[in-house]
């Protein structure tokens, strides 16, 4: 018998070999994904309600440098309604919200463009560029990006006008393409030039942006980071959280999910139709979800795909 502290040296180096096996394994799990989505243009979503936490936005940071320095090529397409909401509160103005869309007075629309490019969007390039000088901010206004037209919402069958609200109906990405040739990260907050009123800007909601641009682009991936764990099928029953969704019950679902998650599956519905392989919704609010999505092979949340992907009828 070897004497008692050999012993315990001898359980401590098994244990020490067993966790460097591990953070071995986990590298190789990754192999066939880095192998699959090298040179991939990924648009990634992030949600204002996943970005609260100083930690979290840290950790995000790093999934989209690791994307960068794996050899895909990451799209940074961010929300940021709890912040508007913070600095309208802080000006005594009222934040009042209509279908899952922000009602846009003249006074609201100049608060998001200056919370969502003035500052979220420099929040996230700074956090980003600490791992080095890539990341870029811009709005849909910049290089003709984004094109919008106001829409209303119709609640309850009645029709309502919601102000200086946008749909992209128009994407011009060169200046993001030019962005990723030059080995940059775009940061794109979700400010439309209004098509039909010169000098005007339209607020679009990030999902719905996020789906046109990852369309526009030829995406590999749609990933809308949000505060919840996916899509269920029976919210808020937590049993009934979808793995895989195809394109026809996610529009059937559509009828029967609350506000936040309208915008969500229709931009996924959007850029599946469109053409980009598949959309995921998946939570923001857990540390690194975006590498487990992208390089595990579970992957997690809930992957929108083409019908002729997925039997769900
Ligand atoms: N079927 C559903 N599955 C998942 N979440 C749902 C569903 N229906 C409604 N929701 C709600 O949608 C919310 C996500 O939207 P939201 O809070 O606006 O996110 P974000 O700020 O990321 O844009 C969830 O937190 C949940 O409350
Ligand atoms: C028209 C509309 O509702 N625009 C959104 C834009 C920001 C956004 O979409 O932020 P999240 O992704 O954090 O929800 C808003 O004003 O809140």
């Amino acid at each position: 018998m070897p004497p008692p502290d050999q012993a315990l040296r001898g359980a401590i180096d098994a244990a020490a070999l067993r966790v460097a096996q591990s953070k071995a394994s986990t590298l190789v799990e990754a192999l066939p994904w880095l192998e699959r989505f090298r040179g991939a243009l990924v648009v990634v979503k992030y949600g204002g309600n996943a970005m609260i936490d100083d930690a979290l936005k840290a950790a995000f940071a790093q999934d989209i440098a690791f994307l960068r320095f794996a050899g895909l090529r990451p799209v940074v397409v961010h929300g940021g309604g709890p912040q508007i909401k913070a600095m309208l509160d802080r000006l005594g103005l009222a934040s009042e919200f209509k279908g899952g869309l922000r009602v846009t007075t003249p006074e609201v629309m100049d608060v998001v463009r200056m919370v969502l490019t003035g500052q979220v969007g420099r929040e996230l390039v700074g956090l980003l560029n600490q791992h080095g000088p890539v990341a870029v901010g811009l709005s849909g206004e910049d290089a003709g990006l984004f094109g919008a037209r106001r829409r209303g919402v119709v609640v309850d069958g009645e029709e309502h006008d919601i102000g200086l609200v946008g749909d992209v109906v128009q994407v011009d990405p060169t200046a993001v393409l030019d962005l990723l040739d030059a080995g940059r990260i775009p940061v794109v907050s979700t400010i439309a030039p209004d098509l039909d009123a010169d000098g005007q800007v339209l607020n679009v909601n990030a999902d719905t942006a996020a789906a046109a641009l990852a369309a526009a682009l030829g995406a590999r991936k749609l990933v809308v980071l949000t505060d919840v764990e996916g899509v269920y099928a029976n919210w808020p029953d937590r049993a009934s959280l979808l793995s895989q969704l195809s394109i026809t019950r996610a529009r059937r679902l559509l009828e029967s999910v609350d506000a936040g998650m309208i915008p969500k599956l229709e931009a996924c519905i959007r850029a599946v139709e469109a053409g980009v392989p598949q959309a995921h919704v998946v939570d923001g609010r857990q540390p690194h979800s975006l590498l487990l999505e992208v390089f595990t092979s579970e992957g997690i949340g809930t992957m929108v795909l083409p019908d002729r992907e997925v039997d769900d009828e």
